[in-house]
């Protein structure tokens, strides 16, 4: 990219979370991705430098090594005009969504990543102009905490994504629960997959987005402003799915395509499109645990029919889903566990702060770091080094927690298919696709306190505002205690 000659009327705002904004460029299929920060708390030009070269060591290093090469696209740093970026952020201001405005886009560094435009993608290195539909799914935990650390029980039964909705709902953040459970669309099973996509798209909260040719056509804008009217998604999608005849409109068609939709999706998720060098290491049996949530809406319907075997076929082992999976439960111990681990990595800096760097709590994220990942044991020693490695495999576990799948796909006729191009058929149509996976910014070694202190509160909530109500002795065991709200976790 020529830096000197960067204009900013040939890039449009894109999407942002909470730690990034990104811009798309509006012919090519790249973007770029700047950090943000509260106001008033910007950092130095070094700092930015600094963390992103973290970011893409850590994509380069680390993260390629638990999914694959082809999945991970670790981007490149760029350092900017600082007048083009400016006006740059002068100019997508009035798209920004404004629940993220309490952070402002870096303008003050000149430093942001160059990204391929997932959403524009074309299968992997072919660089064509048909139309393109990409949908991003963000996951979230897809295991039930096995840990014996894990001092409720109810963390045993019921998902953190299935209890964190009620917090949400209740907070405000979202105006309904989602029927979405993240334990059904991690498990293997086509019919649980099915009805978490389509619980996804009926309620979609930050957790799916849907583009075409690059543009934003279902999903949330904005925490308030969601776009959900599958009518007018399947009027977007008929042409890639129906192309030659005309499905007649109306709520038949409506339901065939969002089904053709879900089904292309399914076969994408469980598809294998790359090695990695992780790819034997299995962190934990994925039969570990409870391979259900008792909170969500499936196994709810199945136990209303009579059934009480919930089906998981297990992923398949080169698929995306099933590296996110293993990646997650490098969380071995629960918070519950590594809290107490992480307080004596803290006690230890604080007798030997000049270790920080030694231990490379803050980086580099090279070879050295990956390796040292690799020690699966859970017998504490009581050692320093033992406490770390677990801290470090939690920040990833987290971080795999929190990613983004993005699978993109585009029309192909029979005759194009080659060995190459990975194809997924669909009844009147078929497609290449490329499935990414995006976000994998390391979690920060000082939210470890956070996380301890959220798992409480979604816990508690949940045993005293939901939990209770299905249960009469609990319930009145609450009323009395109404001023109960903590959940005291052992140390
Ligand atoms: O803690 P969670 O599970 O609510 O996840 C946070 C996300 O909320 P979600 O539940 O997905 O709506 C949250 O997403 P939103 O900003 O709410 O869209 C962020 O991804 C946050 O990451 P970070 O701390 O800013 O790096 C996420 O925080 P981390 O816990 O991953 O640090
Ligand atoms: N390489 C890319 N290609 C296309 N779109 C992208 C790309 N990277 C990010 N995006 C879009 O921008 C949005 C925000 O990016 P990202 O998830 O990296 O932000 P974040 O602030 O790190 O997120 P979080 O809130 O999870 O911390 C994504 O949801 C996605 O829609």
């Amino acid at each position: 990219m020529e830096v000197e000659k960067m204009d900013e009327n040939e890039w449009k705002y894109h999407g942002e979370g909470n730690q990034s904004l990104v811009v798309s460029h509006c012919q090519r299929c790249v973007v770029l991705r700047f950090l943000k920060s509260p106001p008033n708390q910007n950092k130095t030009s070094e700092e930015i430098l600094h963390h992103l070269q973290n970011i893409v060591d850590f994509g380069k290093h680390v993260m390629k090594q638990f999914f694959g090469e082809n999945y991970v696209h670790h981007g490149e740093i760029i350092q900017l005009p600082l007048d083009f970026v400016r006006q740059l952020c002068l100019k997508i201001q009035p798209e920004r969504p404004e629940s993220r405005c309490d952070k402002d886009m870096d303008t003050l560094s000149g430093y942001a990543m160059c990204l391929p435009n997932l959403t524009r993608l074309q299968t992997y290195r072919f660089v064509e102009h048909r139309p393109i539909l990409c949908i991003e799914i963000k996951p979230k935990c897809g295991f039930i905490p096995f840990s014996s650390h894990v001092s409720q029980e109810i963390k045993h039964k019921v998902c953190r994504y299935c209890m964190h909705q009620h917090l949400k709902v209740a907070n405000g953040k979202w105006k309904r629960p989602s029927k979405y459970c993240p334990l059904d669309l991690f498990s293997g099973n086509k019919q649980r997959m099915h009805f978490a996509l389509k619980s996804l798209l009926q309620e979609a909260q930050n957790n799916l987005k849907i583009f075409k040719n690059g543009e934003l056509i279902y999903g949330c804008k904005d925490d308030q402003e969601c776009v959900s009217d599958w009518n007018e998604l399947a009027r977007h999608l008929k042409p890639f799915f129906f192309p030659s005849n005309g499905l007649v409109s109306g709520p038949h068609c409506t339901r065939t395509i969002v089904k053709e939709l879900i089904h292309v999706i399914t076969m994408t998720l469980l598809s294998s499109t790359d090695a990695c060098r992780a790819g034997d290491m299995k962190t934990v049996p994925i039969s570990q645990g409870r391979s259900y949530c008792e909170a969500s809406a499936f196994n709810k319907e199945l136990v209303r029919n009579g059934k009480h075997k919930l089906e998981s076929s297990g992923l398949p082992k080169g698929c995306l889903l099933y590296k996110t999976l293993q990646a997650q439960m490098l969380d071995m111990l629960d918070i519950e566990g590594l809290y107490p681990l992480y307080t004596r990595v803290e006690q230890y800096l604080e007798e030997f702060p000049e270790e920080r760097s030694t231990l490379q709590i803050d980086g580099p994220y090279n070879e050295a770091f990956y390796e040292k990942l690799l020690d699966l044991s859970t017998e504490d020693d009581g050692t320093i080094a033992f406490a770390l490695t677990k801290v470090q495999q939690y920040r990833i576990a987290m971080t795999a927690k929190d990613c983004s799948i993005m699978i993109s796909l585009s029309p192909c006729l029979q005759d194009e298919c080659s060995e190459q191009r990975p194809v997924v058929l669909a009844s009147k149509s078929r497609f290449t696709f490329s499935v990414s996976v995006l976000d994998l910014d390391l979690k920060p070694y000082e939210s470890i306190p956070h996380q301890y202190k959220l798992d409480g509160k979604i816990v508690n909530y949940y045993l005293k505002n939901v939990q209770a109500k299905d249960d009469p002795v609990m319930s009145s065991l609450f009323k009395e205690n109404e001023d109960c709200t903590l959940v005291l976790h052992k140390v």
